[in-house]
């Protein structure tokens, strides 16, 4: 069948495994790499659809545990679909809803059927299978759909590991198999196998026979240590195909993005810019602003000279502190479309890097000035 999303590969660096492509959807293409803002409850929290827009954002995530939890599947199929009820009219990725059972729901049960578990809202207790997650996420109408997957927590021993990627190859195929109807959706397989390098080319090898658009690596970005991530995702990028994409789960502070691409992947989410602004966090070029500090009583400069977005453009630290102070919703506002605006701009960047081959250059050239991460 003809996939709905597709991915096209345009250039590769000559010194790194960083590379430029484009992702086509039914709701338009989107250039990689690319950091997708994440919009949990079918909202980027704080901000319009029209900013996220604005800012040069083709994609957004959201999620089949949340939304099926509140308002429920069958309302937002109701509206219209997702992209109706939020008022998106590009991109939208779907996670399956595994990841957030174990992070968030209060787990009961893992069987081969799926997972049991209660409602973090209302501790109601429900089950989601791959067929459940498939159900939701076509009645949600993404474009691109999540398997449904267990991300083995970190650390577990190999033996868990390896019969739980195992589970998840056999649950990625009862998606792909209930997929067969959706031909404006595609689905993408999630790479698992923890930290055990083997287990990991055991995982690729699985769910890459099954030819689906796009493969992401996932079991990463679960509390391991920096240069072990690394490591294993240097190694997992090399067992996933060069002509489809590549998207790396819950990773999204500038010092990872750079590493990600630098290693060959494309596509990237985290709730981190948006979250983190909440707490009065700021991404800036020279490091992270925290504007609850004193210091900034009485800066009357934008929190990045070099940052073009509205925030900066318009109101000052002195100004963001205090309305931080007041917890007033306008601090929120501010600095979730300033640190989104960031994000978003600095791939922009770095796809203009590698076109010009010195992705190298600026990685180094952003590192000097952002100092310690
Ligand atoms: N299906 C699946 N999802 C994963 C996710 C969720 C990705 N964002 C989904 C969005 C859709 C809606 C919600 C999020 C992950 N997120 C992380 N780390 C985030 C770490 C982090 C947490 C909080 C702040 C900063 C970093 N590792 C992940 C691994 C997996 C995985 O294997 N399988």
């Amino acid at each position: 069948m003809k996939h709905a999303v597709t991915y096209e590969l345009l250039k590769t660096d000559q010194r790194t495994k960083a590379r430029r492509g484009r992702v086509t959807t039914p709701h338009g293409t989107i250039e990689t790499p690319v950091f997708m803002p994440v919009g949990t409850a079918a909202t980027v929290k704080a901000m319009r659809p029209e900013q996220v827009k604005e800012m040069g954002a083709e994609i957004i995530l959201s999620n089949t545990y949340h939304l099926y939890l509140r308002p429920g599947h069958d309302i937002v199929k109701a509206a219209g679909g997702l992209h109706k009820f939020m008022n998106w009219d590009k991109a939208i990725l779907t996670d399956s809803g595994g990841f957030q059972v174990f992070s968030l729901g209060a787990l009961r049960k893992i069987t081969e059927e799926g997972v049991e578990f209660r409602s973090h809202i209302d501790g109601s207790k429900h089950m989601l299978s791959p067929e459940k997650s498939m159900e939701i996420q076509n009645a949600l109408g993404s474009d691109i759909m999540m398997a449904f997957d267990e991300c083995a927590p970190y650390p577990a021993d190999r033996n868990y590991v390896k019969n739980s990627l195992e589970r998840t190859t056999r649950w990625l195929k009862r998606c792909k198999e209930y997929h067969q109807n959706m031909e404006n959706q595609s689905l993408f397989g999630i790479m698992q196998g923890g930290m055990y390098k083997d287990l990991r080319y055991e995982s690729a090898m699985q769910i890459v026979d099954l030819d689906l658009p796009g493969y992401a690596i996932g079991g990463l970005s679960v509390g391991e240590p920096k240069e072990l991530m690394l490591d294993v995702l240097d190694d997992c990028v090399d067992h996933l195909p060069a002509e489809k994409a590549r998207y790396l789960m819950g990773v999204g502070s500038p010092d990872y993005l750079f590493e990600g691409v630098e290693r060959g992947v494309d596509m990237f989410d985290c709730v981190l810019p948006t979250r983190i602004a909440r707490h009065g966090m700021a991404m800036t070029s020279y490091g992270r602003v925290n504007i609850k500090n004193a210091k900034y009583e009485r800066d009357f400069e934008p929190l990045d000279p070099e940052c073009d977005c509205y925030t900066c453009k318009n109101y000052s630290k002195a100004y963001l502190r205090h309305l931080y102070k007041c917890d007033e919703m306008l601090s929120a506002m501010l600095l979730s479309n300033h640190n989104l605006h960031f994000l978003v701009k600095m791939m922009g960047n770095i796809r203009t890097a590698i076109e010009e081959e010195r992705f190298l250059e600026y990685k180094n050239e952003f590192y000097a000035k952002y100092g310690r991460f």
